[in-house]
């Protein structure tokens, strides 16, 4: 942290009831440098609750959600075992489930949101993260990424990610682990790591990070929300317990963002893998572009949509 980011925490703690203003300048100053800001029990137990019992019933097949795509955890999909519905690893686009989607309009998170990316803002990707118990080949392990790899839509500072843990998140269960300011570089290559027990689809990671940049580890409890830059390099690591660690993320960016051609770029081998799975998901054929496959999915949740 610099000096002042520094002297300003030293103040804040200091102080018995430190000024507002002074608190979100340094909240804003060390994003600006890190690249996520922690927000301890912003998400109320209740709403927690709610969105756990929903999940509950999308699992056992009560609702049906338009859109919805159900992951299962690599090492059980490939495994001979009829996997049951513990098996489900994530829940990706539950824009049309509306229990769910209210956590993407809470005024709470949205107030942080507009801090970042100002007050147009679109809700452009959801998931449930339901990350299952290691089945033993370590496939439970999310590599180091950077979010905007899988976006085809610019600039990066008006994108953000907020990740609430919806239970007590550890190093135990898997917990997202970052690399501060690494959103101050570019967007690297990524590849599927070489991993010898398999590797999920769509988990790819970045081509050669410094080993040697420092990591955080972000334990969490439930309710704590991260905001996090696409730029941020950040994983997660194993589940070594037997309990199913459970977050629940928004990635928002500005209504007048712009969509990108990735042609050419690093991004072109995920938007391979999008367009296969887009063409089967709406079963259109692959004239499908990247881009309608986002257009199609984001909301607008406040302020204007513009060019998204
Ligand atoms: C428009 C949609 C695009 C989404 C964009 C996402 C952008 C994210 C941006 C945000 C940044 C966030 C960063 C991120 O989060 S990155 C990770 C994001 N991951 C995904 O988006 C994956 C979404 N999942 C799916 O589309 C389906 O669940 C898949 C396609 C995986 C299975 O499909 P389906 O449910 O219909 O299954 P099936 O039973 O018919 O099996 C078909 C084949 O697939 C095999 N299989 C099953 N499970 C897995 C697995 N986990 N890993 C590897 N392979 C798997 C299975 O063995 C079989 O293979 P084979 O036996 O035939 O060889
Ligand atoms: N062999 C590997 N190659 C690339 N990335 C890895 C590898 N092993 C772990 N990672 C990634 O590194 C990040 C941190 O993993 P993990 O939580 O195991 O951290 P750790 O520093 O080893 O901590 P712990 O001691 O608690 O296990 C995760 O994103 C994980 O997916
Ligand atoms: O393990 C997690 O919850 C983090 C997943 C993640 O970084 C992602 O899906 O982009
Ligand atoms: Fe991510
Ligand atoms: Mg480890």
């Amino acid at each position: 942290m610099s000096r002042a980011a520094e002297r300003l925490r030293l103040l804040i703690t200091h102080l018995d009831r430190p000024p507002a203003a002074i608190v979100s300048f340094y909240s804003r100053l060390f994003y600006e440098e890190n690249g996520f800001l922690l927000i301890k029990n912003l998400v109320s137990e209740e709403d927690i609750d709610r969105f756990r019992r929903e999940f509950e019933r999308i699992c056992r097949q009560e609702i049906k959600v338009p859109g919805l795509v159900v992951m299962r955890d690599v090492a059980i999909a490939k495994s001979e075992f009829v996997p049951d519905q513990k098996a489900v690893s994530k829940l990706q686009d539950f824009q049309e489930d509306p229990e769910l989607f209210r956590y993407c309009s809470l005024p709470e998170i949205l107030k942080y949101v507009e801090c970042f990316i100002g007050p147009n803002i679109m809700a452009m990707h959801t998931m449930l993260i339901n990350k299952p118990p290691d089945a033993g080949k370590k496939t439970s392990r999310h590599p180091m990424h950077q979010d905007l790899h899988y976006f085809p839509f610019r600039p990066a500072d008006r994108i953000v990610c907020a990740w609430t843990a919806m239970e007590k998140v550890s190093r135990q269960n898997g917990c997202l682990v970052v690399l501060p300011g690494s959103h101050k570089g570019t967007l690297q290559e990524h590849d599927y790591p070489e991993w010898e027990g398999g590797v999920n689809k769509m988990y790819h990671g970045v081509r050669g990070y410094d080993p040697q940049h420092p990591r955080v580890h972000l334990e969490m409890e439930k309710g704590d929300t991260v905001f996090f830059h696409p730029l941020l390099i950040h994983g997660s690591g194993m589940n070594q317990t037997q309990g199913f660690r459970k977050a629940i993320s928004c990635h928002y960016a500005s209504g007048d963002c712009y969509y990108i051609d990735v042609k050419g770029t690093t991004q072109e081998n995920i938007e391979k893998e999008v367009k296969e799975i887009a063409a089967r998901k709406y079963a259109v054929g692959d004239e499908i572009t990247l881009k309608d496959t986002w257009a199609v999915r984001g909301r607008l949740v406040q302020g204007a949509r513009i060019s998204m």
